[in-house]
């Protein structure tokens, strides 16, 4: 290729840098703060030890000085929010360190919106959504619809790619959507991860375990947010459809002959 190519991303290429961000992940074991909700907790944390890094869940706003500075990045999760952690989150964000934001139900109340818009406005590296939490986060309302489903989505992801795209924009930051298809954009480039099984959906926390991945990838990228959050997608997509199998060889083994 010429040397100044453009370099073609074609699905080898994201297959190496997935494989390459992984790989780094695990040499480094980047430590990753997590302000996250009391729901996913022990899963968030989980997750990000099977991916070789290393959590530290520290909500103290007197911690924050001391022990951010030390991280090599940030996952502030609002799916319990209460009036004595925003100051932490608000504290963490502002340290200078890589960070991820999960808006989980950001449509929950007044209060919460607001919240997020304000962390939005701390220029996250990157926000990962379900489809009905980017919509709602975009046009910067709690909507009064009947469909309102908290912390899940009523929606699909491509409702909310044109939300997602005009989002990125207006705040600067590269915003994931996920669901079926999971779509990662700055506003202008638009990358599509189809891994993953439906059944992920029905587990609690596995958005907030995936948006806690994105903040170890970004870590070991702070230089390319939007590689870095595609690539961990579809990691975890993948370790479900793995997941999925393995479930699958189970239950045929254990099946009557
Ligand atoms: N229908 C689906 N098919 C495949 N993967 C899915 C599907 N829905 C969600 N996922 C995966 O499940 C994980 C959590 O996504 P999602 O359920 O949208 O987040 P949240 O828990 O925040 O609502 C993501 O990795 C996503 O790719
Ligand atoms: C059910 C629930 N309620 C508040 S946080 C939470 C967990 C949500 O997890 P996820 O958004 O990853 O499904
Ligand atoms: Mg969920």
């Amino acid at each position: 290729m010429d040397a100044g190519a453009k370099e073609q991303r074609d699905p080898a290429w994201w297959g190496r840098r997935a494989w390459s961000l992984l790989s780094a992940v695990r040499a480094r074991a980047p430590l990753v703060q997590c302000i996250t909700n009391l729901v996913s907790m022990d899963i968030a944390a989980n997750a990000l030890l099977a991916a070789g890094a290393s959590p530290a869940m520290v909500h103290s706003l007197r911690e924050v000085p001391d022990f951010t500075p030390r991280c090599d990045a940030v996952y502030v999760n609002v799916g319990t929010l209460s009036e004595d952690w925003l100051p932490s989150m608000r504290a963490a964000a502002s340290t200078g360190r890589p960070w991820v934001l999960d808006p989980v139900a950001a449509a929950a109340s007044g209060f919460r919106m607001e919240a997020c818009l304000e962390l939005l406005a701390l220029r996250p590296a990157v926000v990962r959504g379900n489809a009905s939490e980017i919509l709602a986060l975009a046009d910067r309302s709690v909507p009064a619809s009947s469909n309102f489903k908290g912390a899940d989505s009523s929606h699909e992801s491509v409702d909310a790619l044109e939300a997602a795209k005009a989002l990125a924009l207006s705040s600067g930051t590269v915003v994931a959507v996920s669901g079926a298809v999971d779509f990662i954009t700055n506003g202008e480039q638009v990358v599509g991860a189809s891994n993953g099984v439906s059944m992920m959906q029905k587990i609690t926390a596995t958005g907030c375990a995936v948006t806690a991945l994105i903040a170890a990838f970004v870590a070991v990228e702070p230089s390319d947010a939007l590689v870095a959050a595609a690539c961990a997608l579809a990691i975890f997509g993948q370790a479900g459809e793995i997941g999925m199998v393995i479930k699958g060889a189970c239950l045929s083994q254990d099946a009557p002959h």
